[in-house]
């Protein structure tokens, strides 16, 4: 199956277009996974069991991986969500890169190391520098468009030919770039007027969505902006407000529960704007 009919299929089975982001900070944990050699996949892999059934997709963040020698857990949990969530999604953020032939290496790094279903790109190499991602025609490869960060417009937001670079890059993807089908486009959910563009350009192409919840962004206007035709086509990414969610006062609560709790009411705030009942 396909990246883009995997994704499909759990928008519809899970009833959900919440990714769950995977950004372990050691910092953070609770007190009882800190210092363990495999505390990163531990953590991880109770917060991807505790919040399966609410997700569509889940996003993996290199950096926090690799900046800790953990690659080896990283590989290890996309494994285990391969084997115990296989029909989830798995995208590696990743947000590659490089000439061709290194472009090679960082493909086969995502979706043979890795075995990812999906990886993000950078486009500012152009198109001979996504190619080898292509060649891997049941993954997914989604491009930076419009990121959800405010210095995203010191770039995106040039004027180019009477439009803003963002809008190009949508256009470049959706009518060069997407001949098999197998791209999407990472669009901030911190400028819903913005995302409203990029889905006016590129019809139903599924766009992952960063920046709800930790970011701020508005979950209300990120669903009205950048819905598909089939009130579905977007991973809505939360990442730090669903994996340290603090435990309610008094609950008992683990931080895993906390997180689960944080996810459901995060879809549940989503299908409410898809007019969509919770659960
Ligand atoms: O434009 C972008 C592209 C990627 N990201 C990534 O998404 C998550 C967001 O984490 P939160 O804790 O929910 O803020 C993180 O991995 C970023 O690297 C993004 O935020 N914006």
């Amino acid at each position: 199956m396909s990246f883009t009919e995997k994704l499909s299929s759990a928008w519809r089975t899970r009833n959900s277009l919440l990714c769950v982001g995977l950004d372990p900070d050691v910092s953070r944990f609770p007190a009882h996974l800190q210092g363990r050699p495999d505390g990163i996949f531990e953590f991880c892999k109770s917060i991807v069991d505790a919040t399966a059934d609410a997700a569509c997709s889940f996003k993996p963040q290199i950096a926090y991986f690799a900046a800790l020698r953990a690659e080896d857990q990283l590989e290890a949990l996309c494994k285990y969500i391969r084997t115990h969530h296989p029909d989830l999604p798995l995208v590696l953020d990743a947000k590659r890169g490089d000439i061709g032939a290194t472009a090679e290496q960082y493909a086969r790094e995502a979706f043979e190391r890795y075995d990812a279903d999906a990886v993000t790109v950078n486009p500012y190499m152009g198109a001979d520098s996504v190619a080898p991602y292509m060649e891997w025609q049941d993954r997914g490869v989604i491009v930076l468009c419009r990121t959800s960060n405010p210095g995203g417009s010191d770039l995106q937001f040039m004027q180019v030919d009477g439009r803003p670079l963002y809008q190009h890059v949508a256009r470049l993807v959706a009518e060069k770039w997407n001949r098999n089908g197998q791209c999407g486009l990472v669009v901030g959910a911190t400028f819903p007027g913005e995302l409203a563009q990029v889905r006016a350009i590129v019809g139903d192409m599924p766009l992952l969505v960063p920046g709800i919840g930790a970011q701020g962004g508005d979950i209300a206007a990120t669903v009205a902006a950048g819905r598909d035709g089939h009130g579905a086509g977007m991973m809505i990414n939360s990442s730090r407000a669903i994996l340290y969610a603090q435990p309610l006062a008094g609950s008992g609560e683990t931080f895993d529960q906390a997180a689960r709790r944080v996810a459901c009411e995060t879809r549940d705030a989503i299908n409410r704007e898809r007019g969509l009942a919770a659960g």
